[in-house]
């Protein structure tokens, strides 16, 4: 369904990414990890078709990702990004209404009680019916996620593209996140990529495990060189030391050996 064939991506003399070579196919849950500023955002904005590659493809269908977000891909972002003066369920209908071309966002008549209709649906689904007439500064940082996560799904897209979505939340409520979002996955047999700061969370959720990383590195020229995928792992052959090794290789300092035993097993 996606893939990538030798892309690169830079800012001006900054080689963020390079040789990035893969295929997901539909309904697959990637995950996401690497360390901070090594490129994962911008990977996911790629697919999402608010930036392009600098050279090399990526396919969808067997086409270029188009430069203009469509309604087959949408984002949940880890800050919240809700209309703070609209209700949970204005929210998630005037995300229907910015979703037809042309428009400026207002519904009128039968589609706008349609559009209400599909909203409240949507937000069931997610968990948030008991809170439609509520605005987003009475809602708790995971039900804001919910929010987030319902505007995106409004347009029944084949691929959600998540970038942190729970970074910011407690973990208890995280773990009810991850029941919602595993939920999701299959019901609306999405394909999903997610970028997570926590290997524990990659390991859990995704169905496959991807790991950003410089192959090479010159300390005179830090951005001379952009990270690959370094591992592409299947999730459920998850290997003791194997996990280890990619946990050190997240810590800010990078040595490239791990050499020592298993603590901090997951
Ligand atoms: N629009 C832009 N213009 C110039 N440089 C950019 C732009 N967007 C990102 N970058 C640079 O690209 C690099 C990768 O950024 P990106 O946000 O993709 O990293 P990340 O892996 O998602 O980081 P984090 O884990 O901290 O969120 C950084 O050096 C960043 O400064």
């Amino acid at each position: 369904m996606i893939e990538a064939n030798n892309l690169w991506k830079r800012y001006g003399d900054n080689v963020v990414l390079e040789q990035i070579n893969m295929h997901v196919a539909e309904r697959e849950f990637v995950t996401m990890v690497g360390t901070s500023g090594c490129g994962k955002s911008t990977f996911l904005k790629m697919l999402l078709g608010t930036e392009s590659p600098s050279s090399g493809s990526l396919l969808l269908d067997g086409k270029p990702i188009s430069s203009e977000p469509g309604p087959d891909r949408g984002i949940v972002f880890q800050q919240y990004s809700v209309f703070p003066h609209m209700t949970v369920l204005e929210n998630v209908v005037a995300a229907k209404a910015f979703q037809r071309p042309g428009i400026t966002g207002y519904l009128f008549g039968g589609a706008k009680k349609a559009a209400r209709h599909e909203a409240a649906e949507i937000l069931e689904q997610v968990g948030l019916s008991h809170a439609l007439n509520r605005y987003p500064h009475e809602l708790s940082g995971g039900m804001k996620q919910r929010l987030a996560i319902a505007q995106a799904l409004l347009a029944k897209p084949r691929i959600l593209l998540l970038d942190e979505p729970f970074g910011a939340l407690d973990p208890g409520i995280r773990a009810d996140m991850h029941e919602l979002i595993l939920n999701l996955w299959r019901e609306y047999k999405l394909t999903v990529f997610m970028v997570t700061h926590d290997l524990k969370e990659g390991f859990y959720l995704g169905t496959r495990l991807w790991v950003f990383d410089k192959l090479r590195h010159d300390p005179q020229a830090p951005n001379a060189y952009g990270a690959s995928i370094t591992y592409d792992l299947p999730v459920g052959q998850l290997d003791q030391r194997l996990y280890q090794e990619i946990d050190d290789s997240l810590r800010p300092v990078y040595t490239g050996q791990s050499e020592d035993g298993l603590e901090g097993q997951p």
